[in-house]
């Protein structure tokens, strides 16, 4: 099943690549997000799996926030998102809206204090609500973003039409103004507006979307890029597309709310809804490097690693999946060191690589 809009086959969208001359990434490599900002939102009330919300606390005790330090990056850590739940809030088929509200205020407040330092904001999950708050600050931070959703499914779902009543499975549905009219009031959640339009909206690695949500993306014609179309097109090619589509004057902030359950179940086994047929961990790393040469990428979500979910294999595989995908995100997965660090690295190494037979013509 291919859901690119047909639309988009027609236009220039596969031009796309071409747009990186060679000086340009250089350039663009030269260049890196060493400012971060990393904020932890253990929440797991968006489903229904316990565990998820200890997402940040793994990645904090294998080391992320030193080996990004490491790296080169200044990273602040602003610790994990806290929240009091707002007691008596009810909506028909929306599971614990008294914590998705309150949680996601907060979040959404973190993320505009973290861009106003001038960092990229890098928000570890919790489960896949999160974007709600992350995208909420980014939008009231930034003004107008593009956004890349990429997920094994669409989250596209509003309480009339949810199968679970997940709200992990809602995010995109209340944050795009389109849809605002398929809501009904919502109490406690009056300081999010939907202010994100669908057209800068696109989806990468689709391949579980519920009946209703398809009928929305064809409805309003979504960028949306299933699994097959990254067979027939290859991932840069894809993710050029989608950026193309959703920011077509390369100027909009980008936002990449990544969902762990993106990959391949084998590649991240650790996660709630986990989906087989998915991204290889070097394409969701290629998407992130994609995005990262943009120049624009200033917020990154890592959602719904459950590290209570699997073997310790399993989870090992999964953190260190997660990892890559956030190494690429802050411009270290070409090369161990960022390019600004090249002359800190010994004389020697230069020398080795000059010499060797195999870098001989
Ligand atoms: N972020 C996620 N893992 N979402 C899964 C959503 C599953 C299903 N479509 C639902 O609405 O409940």
């Amino acid at each position: 099943m291919c859901i690119i809009p047909q639309v988009m086959l027609k236009s220039s969208c596969l031009k796309t690549c071409s747009r990186f001359s060679s000086n340009r990434v250089l350039m663009n490599l030269r260049r890196s997000h060493n400012k971060v900002g990393v904020l932890g939102v253990p929440f797991d009330k968006g489903q229904l799996k316990g565990g998820v919300g200890s997402g940040p606390e793994a990645f904090r005790k294998l080391g992320l926030i030193e080996e990004l330090r490491g790296l080169g990056c200044d990273v602040k850590d602003f610790g994990d998102v806290r929240y009091e739940q707002i007691e008596g809030l009810t909506v028909k088929n929306m599971t614990a809206l008294g914590h998705v509200a309150a949680c996601q205020k907060e979040v959404s407040d973190s993320v505009v204090r973290i861009l106003n330092e001038g960092r990229m904001c890098l928000t570890i999950g919790g489960d896949h609500t999160c974007g709600i708050g992350t995208i909420d600050g980014h939008v009231k931070a930034k003004g107008n973003i593009a956004l890349l959703w990429v997920d094994a499914h669409a989250d596209l779902n509003t309480n009339a039409t949810s199968p679970t009543g997940n709200v992990h499975g809602m995010p995109v549905a209340l944050l795009a103004k389109e849809l605002s009219d398929y809501w009904p009031y919502l109490p406690g959640m009056d300081w999010q507006q939907p202010r994100l339009s669908i057209r800068n909206i696109a989806y990468i690695g689709l391949r579980d979307i519920d009946s209703y949500e398809r009928l929305v993306i064809d409805k309003f014609a979504i960028t949306a890029f299933g699994m097959e179309d990254i067979e027939r097109y290859g991932i840069i090619e894809v993710t050029n597309m989608a950026l193309r589509r959703i920011d077509p004057n390369d100027s909009l902030p980008l936002h990449v709310s990544f969902d762990i359950d993106s990959l391949d179940a084998l590649e991240a086994p650790c996660t709630g809804t986990p989906v087989r047929g998915g991204l290889t961990l070097r394409e969701g790393i290629q998407i992130m490097e994609e995005s990262y040469r943009t120049q624009r990428l200033s917020a990154v979500d890592l959602v719904e690693v459950n590290p209570r979910l699997g073997s310790p294999a399993d989870v090992r595989i999964t953190l260190e999946a997660a990892k890559h995908i956030i190494r690429a995100a802050v411009g270290y997965s070409r090369r161990g060191h960022s390019p600004e660090n090249v002359s800190d690295l010994p004389q020697q190494t230069f020398h080795n690589i000059s010499t060797s037979p195999h870098n001989s013509k």
